[in-house]
């Protein structure tokens, strides 16, 4: 059956409703939909909300934080290009700490025109609040000008397969693209890792490796995934 509703059957319903019920009538029953339909967005999304939110990010944290450190290209990298963590980020200061200690740690700063750059940090207590909130190296320290064999990448939400959407301002794409030699594993809880592809343009720069927990972390042996692309 075809239950489309053309033109001339709308007019029809609505003179109907017209016949049968006053305007007043009608502009109440409207009222109720708008309220009801409020209602049901708000549902949806406190239940987005919940199913964000309420995961224990700490132990999601720790996890990551112990397959990176299991990683065999984090161990032998001379340099790991990392990022001070957003409040939505996992929290991996323990491995910058480290990086830091052994003189292999690269944070970025960001530059006008949506560039970046990233510069050698050997102690956390130099960092200043930049653009965002961000914690960036100061404007003094020189950029690092030499090769990044592995970048840890955060981002807002990644596919399994290695596709990553950040804060849409293009930092780590454009920077990225600039240094094709390097190794990308994007840095997520696991609910910002989608098991189907995400929607991608051409200037968007797939990971080659995503470190999530798939389950319950507690559960898993904590491990750095290859993406499937
Ligand atoms: N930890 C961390 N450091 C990073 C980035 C990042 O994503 N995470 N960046 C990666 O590029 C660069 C900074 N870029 C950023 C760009 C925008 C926002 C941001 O919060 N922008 C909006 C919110 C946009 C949104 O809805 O997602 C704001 O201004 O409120 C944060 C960082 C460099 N350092
Ligand atoms: N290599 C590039 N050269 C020039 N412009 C670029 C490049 N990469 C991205 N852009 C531009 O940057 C803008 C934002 O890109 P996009 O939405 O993919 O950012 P994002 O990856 O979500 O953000 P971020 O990398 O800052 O976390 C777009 O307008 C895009 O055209």
């Amino acid at each position: 059956m075809n239950a489309d509703l053309g033109f001339s059957e709308f007019t029809l319903l609505l003179l109907l409703a017209l016949l049968l019920f006053s305007p007043r009538d009608l502009g109440k029953a409207l009222a109720k939909f708008k309220y009801y339909k409020g209602k049901f967005y708000r549902m949806k999304f406190d239940l987005e909300d919940a199913m964000l939110y309420n995961f224990d990010k700490d132990a999601e944290s720790a996890w990551i934080v112990e397959a990176v450190r299991r990683f065999d290209l984090y161990r032998s990298a001379p340099k790991v290009a990392a990022f001070y963590p957003l409040a939505g980020e996992p929290d991996i200061c323990p491995l910058l700490k480290e990086l830091a200690k052994e003189g292999r740690l690269l944070l970025p700063r960001t530059l006008e025109n949506f560039q970046m750059e990233f510069v050698e940090i050997h102690r956390m207590e130099d960092l200043v609040e930049g653009r965002f909130h961000v914690h960036e190296p100061p404007r003094y320290l020189p950029a690092y000008q030499g090769e990044i064999p592995l970048a840890l990448v955060p981002g807002v939400e990644f596919s399994r397969n290695g596709n990553r959407h950040g804060h849409g301002k293009g930092y780590y794409d454009r920077f990225l693209a600039q240094h094709p030699e390097t190794v990308k594993c994007g840095v997520a809880f696991s609910v910002q890792v989608s098991a189907k592809p995400l929607e991608c343009k051409p200037h968007d720069i797939p990971m080659n490796y995503i470190v999530a927990s798939k389950n319950d972390p507690s559960k898993e042996i904590p491990h750095v995934e290859k993406a499937t692309v």
